[in-house]
């Protein structure tokens, strides 16, 4: 099947390449020459684990082909999936990129025929597919729905291991507002055997908030309670997590009397707040729509709350041992938002070395691949900081390390010597009894 993809960055590039590889002919379309150029040479502009290796095979299958030029690629295909971000603008869904990229796909179906099915895979607020969308192609067109098709297709990748979740999804949720569009969705998805859910596009919507909105609220209360645990003293919040998740319904026990440990619990670890592309301005989407519909939304406008403050909480936690930091030096592990990523967005490494560099403290601070885009985040910030490619150098030198991304190889910090140092582990990555003469601090612990 021939499809074309609107919008190529982690979503629409992921798809793209994935979709390629399952045997369709994809055309991925961009605004942006420099990615688009970088693209059909093999480079990917984000990193993914797989992804350079999968895009370079369906190059050479001849599968996949990006382009800027959308009038062309839009010639070839039945099918468009619109995959352009939909940022927060101050907490409300900025859907303007959804609009401009329809918008054309209108113009074009003015002067054309063909019956073309335009599938939002963006994720928009519930109701968006089936009122701005269909009423901006309207208009650009002059034809009315069903005489194209709508569709909504969220996607729920992870990003990190985006190529296996694309590859290896846990559900398909097919959206559509006419049989054609469903069996479009149909024969696109034909190759992956998994759940399908066929929905209305709204539901379809509606099911990506919940799915995030769940995840970040589970994330809030949990790490509310670790506040309450190091509040209390001598506590460790894993003990209490561990403990609570022996309850069966968290965690089944089988027939055989072993348990079913579903994935959730090596999910949820206490620590310094949700960040990324997804979370933050999803869940700030979702308030801002409940209150249009006049509803409080206090849970969802709580789970912010919590989140907001949470990175806060290292510099509260190291202000309670020291009150001075303008003598310290700070090494800052992990600038991604999340280990496996060069994505910053809402990384909570930006939220953390700004309460720090407030204090006087002297940062130093290392990514594997994320470096540069956390200095093009900070902006002229950026020069407040040391970012370094070698953070074992900067070991010997710095009074306090705080791990904030769990990138595999800050493992080693178990092996090296850290006397006198504090050792902050906002992920829960190190056991504790092999960080050898640090002061080890963490979220929801405060041993007395
Ligand atoms: N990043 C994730 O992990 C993830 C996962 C699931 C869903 N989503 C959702 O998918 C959508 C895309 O997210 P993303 O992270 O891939 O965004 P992104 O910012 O990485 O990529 C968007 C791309 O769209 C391009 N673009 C914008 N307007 C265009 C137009 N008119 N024509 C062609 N290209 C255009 C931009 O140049 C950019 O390359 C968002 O709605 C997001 O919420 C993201
Ligand atoms: O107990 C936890 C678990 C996660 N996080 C943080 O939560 C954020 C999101 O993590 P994760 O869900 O692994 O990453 P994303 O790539 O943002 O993926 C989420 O957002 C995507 C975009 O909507 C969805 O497609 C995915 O299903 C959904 O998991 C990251 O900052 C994590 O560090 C915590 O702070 N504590």
């Amino acid at each position: 099947m021939k499809v074309t993809i609107i919008g190529t960055g982690y979503v629409g590039l992921v798809s793209g390449v994935c979709l390629a590889a399952k045997g369709h002919q994809v055309t991925c379309v961009d605004i942006r020459q420099d990615i688009v150029s970088c693209l059909n040479a093999g480079n990917p502009h984000i990193y993914e684990a797989g992804l350079s290796e999968l895009l370079t095979q369906v190059i050479e299958s001849g599968d996949f082909e990006a382009t800027t030029d959308l009038t062309t690629a839009l010639d070839r295909v039945d099918t468009i999936i619109v995959a352009v971000g939909t940022p927060s603008d101050g907490g409300v869904i900025d859907l303007s990129y959804v609009r401009t990229a329809v918008r054309k796909i209108g113009e074009y179906l003015k002067n054309n025929d063909r019956y073309i099915s335009i599938i939002i895979k963006s994720t928009v607020i519930a109701g968006t597919t089936d009122t701005v969308v269909r009423e901006e192609i309207e208009t650009a067109s002059g034809k009315y729905h069903p005489a194209f098709g709508l569709g909504m297709n969220p996607e729920f990748l992870r990003e990190g291991e985006a190529i296996d979740d694309f590859m290896n999804p846990d559900r398909i949720v097919l959206g559509y507002e006419d049989p054609e569009t469903l069996e479009r969705l149909e024969a696109l998805y034909a190759p992956w055997h998994v759940d399908k859910v066929r929905v209305n596009t709204r539901t379809a919507e509606l099911i990506k908030y919940a799915n995030n909105s769940l995840l970040a609220t589970q994330i809030s209360a949990a790490n509310e309670i670790a506040n309450f645990a190091a509040a209390l003293g001598n506590i460790d919040i894993m003990d209490v997590i561990n403990g609570v998740s022996l309850d069966r319904r968290w965690n089944p026990i089988l027939r055989d009397g072993t348990r079913l440990n579903p994935a959730i619990l090596n999910y949820l670890i206490p620590g310094c707040g949700f960040g990324g592309s997804c979370f933050p301005k999803d869940i700030q989407a979702l308030h801002s729509q409940g209150q249009e519909l006049g509803l409080t939304m206090d849970i969802t406008k709580a789970v912010l709350n919590v989140n907001d403050v949470q990175p806060l909480q290292v510099a509260n936690i190291i202000n309670s041992h020291i009150k001075e930091l303008s003598n310290y030096k700070i090494l800052i592990l992990g600038l991604a938002f999340k280990p496996g990523t060069d994505d910053v967005r809402e990384s909570a490494s930006l939220k953390i070395i700004d309460s720090l560099l407030k204090q006087g403290a002297t940062i130093f601070a290392h990514d594997p691949i994320a470096a540069t885009n956390f200095s093009n985040a900070m902006g002229t910030e950026a020069r407040k900081i040391t970012i370094t490619s070698e953070w074992r150098h900067h070991i010997n030198d710095t009074d306090i390390i705080v791990i904030v991304t769990k990138w595999p190889e800050y493992i080693d910090l178990e092996n090296i010597n850290l006397s006198g140092k504090i050792i902050f582990d906002t992920r829960r990555m190190l056991s504790i009894e092999k960080v050898t003469g640090a002061q080890y601090f963490a979220i929801g612990l405060r041993q007395s």
